[in-house]
């Protein structure tokens, strides 16, 4: 079972509101292939003393990497593979990144256009639900 852990930089949004209902959605329907958690931190700093022990970590920044959802699949699954089934992936405060973490981790872009916190969660909830349709090569991805 691979681990995923969604680190955000902002404040928690209602159990029920329709974002947390669509990451729910996606969770559920990777339950028993990838364990998708999502913390809320109250800082960049405090989400990046979380991770510090991590070993592979994807930063989401305008500025990164663009990638087709067949991409995203192969860096979802190299870099768990690399971080021993565990992926941490952040979705930063309005300031950014540190530099510090934005030499270790890798950087994606989701698109040129900025995304609130909750969008840009339930795009990645998403795309990692349809990386794993990819790699099982369901009819999902089409
Ligand atoms: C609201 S955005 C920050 C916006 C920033 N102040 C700016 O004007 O570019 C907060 C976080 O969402 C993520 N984000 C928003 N849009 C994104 C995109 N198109 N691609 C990748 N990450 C994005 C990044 O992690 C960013 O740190």
């Amino acid at each position: 079972l691979y681990k995923v852990d969604i680190h955000i930089a902002g404040r928690a949004p209602s159990p029920k509101s329709w974002e947390a209902a669509a990451v729910d959605e996606y969770a559920k329907r990777l339950r028993g292939t990838i364990d998708l958690k999502t913390t809320w931190h109250k800082s960049g700093d405090q989400l990046e003393k979380s991770i510090a022990k991590m070993e592979a970590v994807l930063c989401l920044s305008p500025e990164g990497k663009r990638v087709d959802s067949e991409g995203f699949s192969k860096l979802l699954y190299d870099s768990l593979d690399k971080g021993g089934s565990r992926l941490c992936l952040c979705i930063g405060p309005a300031e950014g990144f540190t530099d510090e973490l934005r030499g270790r981790a890798s950087l994606l872009s989701l698109s040129d256009l900025t995304l609130p916190h909750q969008l840009a969660r339930v795009v990645l909830a998403e795309q990692i639900y349809r990386a794993a349709e990819i790699r099982r090569g369901s009819g999902y991805h089409k």
